[in-house]
Formats: structure tokens, sequence, C-alpha cells
């Protein structure tokens, strides 16, 4: 075989292969009229190479992002470097449906670009090829594992039974709001609440009953929050608030309000009225507190003397 059929026969293997490979491949003059446009990018668009060969790509594709590609495209031009667009950056150039049959959730396909400079024999660059690789089930995947992290890591903060923050991210807040106070100064109080004679309620109703009184108190202490407080489950019967901004006086009034209101409320289970009390203890920031730990003692502290006192009270540690 002569040299010139050999090579004649390579031109040919290789526009075999442009036009088949599962990748999508255009070239555009410095004008941006196509002049390549190969199978993969016809079987997505629905448009052939002969329909388009010399339209203007923007032309043609009115829905493509013109202002933002010329961008990319004439610094390309003019920096003679190749540029990769990622579909984390952008979901996808060319808006093709996706077809894909394990990620047939995605409407549409997401694709990585590279830009690529074309120059022609006497090396100036008067062509850009656009590849476009569909990376449909790597976006889909990536983006699934992203969801159910944020889905793990929003379960590992709440409490299963009442909805309400869970003891070690209730602390994580109240050190926070902890920091906080040491860095600006600003007003907090901790709220520890404790449902009274609560074994009394499991013995009497059952533990399934005490289970819905414990909801039945976190329903209504979470309606009685602002956005900006933090309510966690701290113990099995006891619940913990982080009133943030807060001096001790008006957390005694938001105490005050839930108190009265959980005494007033009642819970049915099976057909039986319960009546549930709660004791409160109050600890507002000052600069005798050194630590989150010392703030949460004083709370508590201010909880026992409420039970001493008779339960169905609200107490400030002094
Ligand atoms: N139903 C139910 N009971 C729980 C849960 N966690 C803890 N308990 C029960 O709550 C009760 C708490 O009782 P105590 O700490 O003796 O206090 P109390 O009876 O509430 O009395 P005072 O706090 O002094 O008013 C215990 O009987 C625990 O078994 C839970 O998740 N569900």
């Amino acid at each position: 075989m002569s040299n010139d059929q050999s090579a004649m026969n390579e031109l040919h293997w290789l526009i075999d292969m442009v036009q088949t490979i599962e990748v999508g491949l255009v070239v555009l003059d410095r004008d941006y009229n196509i002049q390549l446009w190969n199978g993969f990018m016809e079987n997505h668009s629905g448009v052939s190479p002969n329909s388009i060969k010399g339209d203007n790509l923007f032309e043609k594709f009115p829905g493509l992002p013109a202002s933002w590609l010329k961008q990319k495209m004439e610094s390309v031009f003019l920096l003679k470097n190749r540029t990769f667009i990622s579909w984390e950056q952008r979901p996808y150039v060319f808006q093709f449906k996706n077809y894909r049959p394990v990620t047939g959730r995605a409407d549409f396909m997401f694709q990585n670009i590279t830009l690529l400079p074309l120059a022609s024999l006497t090396g100036q660059i008067t062509h850009i090829s656009i590849i476009v690789y569909d990376v449909t089930d790597i976006a889909v995947n990536k983006l699934q594992l992203k969801s159910a992290n944020e889905q793990l890591e929003q379960l590992s903060q709440i409490d299963g039974l009442t909805q309400l923050y869970n003891r070690r991210h209730w602390q994580s807040c109240m050190e926070k709001e902890f920091d906080r106070y040491s860095r600006y100064g600003d007003a907090a109080s901790l709220v520890m609440i404790d449902i009274d004679n609560f074994k009394r309620i499991n013995d009497e109703y059952g533990h399934p009953a005490g289970d819905k009184v414990i909801q039945h108190i976190a329903y209504l202490l979470t309606q009685a929050l602002r956005e900006t407080d933090c309510a966690g489950r701290y113990g099995g019967e006891e619940f913990g608030v982080v009133l943030s901004k807060t001096t001790a006086e008006d957390a005694l009034n938001f105490t005050e309000r839930l108190r009265k209101r959980i005494e007033a409320s009642e819970v049915t289970f099976e057909n039986r009225l319960i009546k549930v009390t709660v004791s409160l203890g109050i600890n507002d920031l000052d600069s005798a507190i050194d630590s989150s730990s010392n703030w949460l003692s004083g709370a508590d502290k201010a909880l026992y003397v409420a039970k001493q006192q008779g339960r169905n009270k609200s107490i400030i540690y002094k």
C-alpha cells in the first residue's frame, strides 16, 4: 500500500470514529459558524450535520448561554489555551434530554465541556472545537450522595421521639452561645425543663403514654420558641433551651408562659386524660460564669430548687 493510500485510510477511519464516538464534537470558525457537527450532536439535538453546516451556532441554538460562552471562547482564541467547563460550574451547555436508563430521573444530560483551540498550518488559531462529554451518571450519583449525606447530617442532630435537637447537638448550640457571650458580651439565658412526677405517669398509664407526654411537651415548647432559640431533649424527660439575647427576667416571662400553657393542656391516651406540669430552672450569663458547663449547672441547680419548692415553678438561679 502506498503512503498516500495509507494516509487516506487513516483519514477515513478517523472520520468514521469522529462520527460514531459517544462524545459530542463541534468545530466552529472565528465567527462561531459550524464547520463540524458529529453523530453524537446529531443524535441528541435532532439536527443533522448537512442541515447545519455553515450556520451560526448561537442563531441556530438561541437557548445557549451566548455571552458567557462567547467570553470563554474568546479567551481560548486569545490565549491559545484549552478551557474546561465542569457540570458543577454549569450543569449543561447544550440542553439535551437524558435518556440513560440508570439515571433516568435526571431530566437533562449533565455535561463536561472542553473548548480546544485549533491551529491552521501557519500556526494561527482559526477555529475552536467544543468537546461535549455526557457525565449524567457521575453527576447524578454525586448529587444523590450529597443529598443522602445532608439527610444523615440532619438525622444525627435530631431526637427521634420529639424532633427536637438531640443532646449532643443542643450542647454544641449552648457552647456556641457561650462563645458569643465571651466574645461580644451578648445576653443569653439557659432554661432546663423537667416533667414533674414523670415516673408516676409511666407507672399509672404505661410507657407509651409517657412517650406521648414527652412529645406533647416538646410540641408546646416548639410552639413557644423564636427562630433564634435552640431547644433540645437533654435526657429522658428533661429539655434544655438556649434563649439568645434574653435576660433572666425575659426568660422568666417565657418559662411562665410555657409552664401555664402546659398546666392548662391535657394529653389524651387511649381515651384517658393525662394532666402534666413541668419545673423550670433559668440561668442567665454573667461574668461570674467561666464555662458552658457552669452555665448549665446553675440552670440545673435552679431546677432542683423549683422541684424542692413543690414543682410546677420557674426559678432563676441566684
Ligand atoms: N416513657 C418514657 N419514660 C422515660 C423516658 N426516659 C426516661 N423515662 C422515665 O422518666 C422517669 C424519670 O423519673 P425521675 O427522674 O425519678 O423523676 P420524676 O418521676 O419525673 O420526678 P421529679 O423529676 O422529681 O418530678 C423514669 O421513670 C424514667 O424511666 C422515655 O423516653 N420515655
